[in-house]
């Protein structure tokens, strides 16, 4: 385990250029293996998780061709192989979630497995609607609190489209309906109870798929064949985050990121920071395969930060964001309330109770609920051993919270953030004047 140390900042500057989104790159590998002809991707992530999925598309006969950021993928024309070994998830939960769709109508039997952290995410999400669209699913355990869990197998065939309301807000739960429905007999619906992020729908279209929206119902037509496309993914907002928080904790810190990936149902963090007291300037933004991508200019407003109370649909749309959130928390005026937001739980590590774990490690004043947390403001923190819990967003989120803090800070299993964002603590000392 790698222990990283993390001085206090006086302030932070510099412009970066974030490698590819994590959940655009995961869509673009899982359709590209699939459709016909070779896709050419630039700024792929270089994170660990979407290369999971193309080792997954590899084992089920697609090419990878991968140079630096770029990747070439040749697709199997609809026709997924048998694949010799069981399905290596890694640690990521999209890969296994969303590769579950699909792969469920292909006639096969498949075996997906992960690391210890992936094992023990809930699964019977997914097996529910697959299974109703006739898949044949059969998870681990089901007894415990997180349900059926990887290993995962599914004996794969024809599937006949349904009527699927999601329960919980999951952009991968309505991801692997739509996959599933995209190769399905009839037309699949599916209704939201939270909008969540809209990359599938995005990256159905651009690799030729119809797909309908009529207000919160989409529909997707069965039988469908996707085409190659050529595509530069967006940089990841989600890695960017950590550098926004940073940039607030700082009355004179100026940050520019440009090809930043900005669609709307992914935005919310610009909106927060806003609200927190943060002024963004958008210098440049165009589309590209439905996508929005920007520049923008980061600068802290005189009179510190603010406070914010995050709950309902803004929780779910801030998801990945919200260890970062409230680990900057404590430096705000009034604070930070995160509520709604139990899916924390049940993430690469349970993110309520080390988010708890770390605050108090450095000092932090705070209550934890089952759903969220409530840290006040005008709290200094000091330096502390922070424990990640292997969990990529833990490690940097503290990295960001120790910039403000007295005395060093030692992030302990720092090589986590390599699961979205290898360069991260490289990216962190450039920017950072000490
Ligand atoms: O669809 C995606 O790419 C993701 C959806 C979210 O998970 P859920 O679908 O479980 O909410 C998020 O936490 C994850 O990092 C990526
Ligand atoms: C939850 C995350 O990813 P996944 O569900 O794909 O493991 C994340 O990146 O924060």
């Amino acid at each position: 385990m790698s222990i990283q140390i993390i001085r206090p900042a006086r302030t932070l500057q510099g412009s970066l250029t974030l490698p590819g989104d994590k959940s655009i790159s995961h869509r673009y590998a899982m359709l590209a293996g699939l459709a016909e002809g070779t896709t050419r991707l630039s700024n792929f992530s270089t994170g660990a998780d979407p290369h999971s999925s193309l080792a997954c598309m590899e084992a089920l006969g697609a090419t990878i061709v991968k140079q630096d950021k770029t990747i070439e993928i040749t697709g199997t024309a609809g026709a997924f192989r048998q694949p010799e070994h069981p399905l290596d998830c890694g640690n990521s939960g999209s890969t296994m979630r969303m590769l579950a769709g699909l792969i469920a109508p292909h006639p096969h039997t498949f075996t997906l497995i992960g690391d210890h952290s992936l094992t023990m995410r809930p699964m019977e999400r997914i097996r529910k609607p697959l299974s109703r669209m006739g898949a044949e699913i059969h998870l681990t355990g089901g007894d415990g609190a997180v349900g059926g869990h990887a290993p995962m197998t599914i004996v794969g065939g024809p599937l006949t489209a349904i009527d699927f309301d999601t329960p919980i807000p999951s952009a991968q739960v309505k991801t692997a309906v739509l996959f599933a429905g995209l190769q399905a007999n009839g037309t699949t619906s599916l209704t939201e109870s939270v909008r969540t992020r809209d990359h599938s729908e995005q990256a159905l279209k651009a690799f030729g798929a119809t797909l309908t929206r009529e207000g919160e119902k989409l529909s997707i037509p069965g039988h469908q064949k996707l085409k190659a496309i050529d595509a530069t993914v967006p940089g990841d907002l989600s890695s960017a985050a950590f550098f926004l928080c940073a940039a607030l904790l700082f009355p004179d810190s100026n940050l520019i990121l440009d090809s930043l990936g900005m669609n709307p149902t992914r935005a919310a963090l610009l909106d927060v920071i806003t609200a927190l007291g943060g002024k963004i300037k958008v210098l440049t933004v165009e589309e590209h395969h439905g996508e929005l991508i920007g520049t923008i200019q980061v600068n802290t407003m005189p009179g510190g930060l603010k406070g914010i109370a995050i709950a309902g649909a803004l929780s779910a749309q801030l998801i990945d964001e919200l260890p970062v959130l409230a680990a900057i928390a404590p430096y705000t005026r009034e604070g930070i309330t995160i509520r709604d937001a139990k899916e924390l739980r049940v993430k690469e590590s349970d993110r309520i109770a080390l988010v708890a774990k770390n605050l108090k490690a450095m000092g932090a004043e705070f209550t934890e609920y089952e759903d969220g947390l409530s840290i006040p403001g005008n709290q200094q923190l000091h330096g502390a051993q922070i424990d990640s819990g292997s969990d990529h967003r833990i490690a940097m989120a503290f990295s960001i919270a120790a910039l403000r803090a007295t005395g060093d800070t030692e992030i302990h299993g720092a090589e986590a953030a390599a699961i979205s964002f290898p360069e991260f603590f490289t990216y962190l000392d450039t920017l950072c004047l000490r």
